[in-house]
């Protein structure tokens, strides 16, 4: 609940009502990144409130779900040690085996039941369903890991039409029929791209991307191609912020109207984003290249 004083919620329902309107029928991507959903003060009752909420104003949100730390939490229990080549996990058969169980077995119908108890019918699938995401194999090293090729985005419009909010893991399926591990940030660009989605938004654990790594303060508002690559290069973008940052860059100058980066862990952060005139986080565009 945003807030319980009713003069406080009229107000914030006002400055909400053009947006409200500019969105009506909107696709919203939203991507779920593990970290916020492994995060101790935010549950997922709360994320799943805002979705919820932007479903009931009208607008047509789809959530893609990684969880990097769910999958490394079962790999310890297992006793299976994660690799990482440039941000991206090396998986054998085994990891995969335990990708599927995390992201399938529990964070995916974690989400799935947390948007139902906020009264909004969600259903759960991955790349596999419906042929939703056909991927190719990235290189050797990374084994069972791949890019998606090609969106096929049927199931999801299906799903649309009927007003359920479709939760997508990000598992993808070659043509031989073999099921590959998709960075999420990667997966949720590529359907954002194929759904035409006006806005697709990250919800992670910073409060957006910054300048310098060690600088909070350091916040960058806006980032184009040419500013990003300039940060990769000079290290201040690392890890997990370089697939994310080079799939919301080919995001914005795949058609996408809005990519966001914005901190998930701030109660309502992504209302906040949508429906205020409040600028939050980062907005990544196409701009130069
Ligand atoms: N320039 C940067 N600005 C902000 N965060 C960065 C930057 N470079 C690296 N990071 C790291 O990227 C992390 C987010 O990426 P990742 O761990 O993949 O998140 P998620 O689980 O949300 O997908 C942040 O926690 C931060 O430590
Ligand atoms: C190939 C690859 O690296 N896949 C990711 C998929 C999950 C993911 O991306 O989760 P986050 O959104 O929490 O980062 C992985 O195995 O960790």
């Amino acid at each position: 609940m945003i807030t319980s004083d009713p003069q406080l919620r009229a107000r914030m329902l006002l400055e909400a009502l053009p947006y409200i309107r500019r969105f009506h029928g909107a696709v919203i991507v939203i991507k779920y990144g593990g970290n916020v959903l492994s995060d101790a003060d935010r549950s997922l009752t709360e994320l799943a409130e805002d979705v919820a909420l932007i479903r009931s104003v009208g607008m047509r949100p789809v959530v893609v779900h990684g969880g990097g730390p769910q999958i490394d939490e079962l790999a310890d229990r297992l006793a299976l040690r994660p690799a990482f080549i440039d941000g991206l996990r090396v998986t054998d058969a085994e990891m995969l085996a335990v990708v599927r169980m995390a992201l399938l077995g529990t964070v995916n119908p974690a989400i799935v039941t947390a948007l139902g108890s906020q009264g909004a019918p969600a259903v759960g699938l991955s790349g596999m369903d419906g042929s939703l995401a056909v991927a190719s194999r990235v290189s050797p090293e990374l084994g069972y890991v791949g890019a998606v090729s090609t969106v096929n985005p049927q199931v999801l419009t299906d799903l649309l039409a009927t007003s359920a909010i479709p939760v997508v893991a990000s598992l993808g399926v070659d043509v031989s029929g073999q099921i590959l591990n998709v960075n999420a940030d990667s997966f949720a660009a590529a359907l954002a791209v194929a759904l035409k989605a006006t806005k697709l938004i990250f919800l992670t654990n910073v409060a957006g991307l910054l300048e310098h790594l060690d600088d909070p303060g350091s916040l960058i508002a806006e980032v184009d191609v040419a500013h990003a690559q300039r940060l990769i290069e000079s290290g201040q973008i690392r890890g997990g912020m370089i697939p994310k940052v080079t799939a919301a860059l080919g995001a914005a100058l795949g058609g996408v109207e809005r990519v966001h980066l914005i901190d998930g862990t701030v109660p309502h952060s992504l209302l906040l984003e949508l429906l205020t005139d409040e600028g939050v986080g980062t907005m990544i565009v196409g701009g130069t290249q």
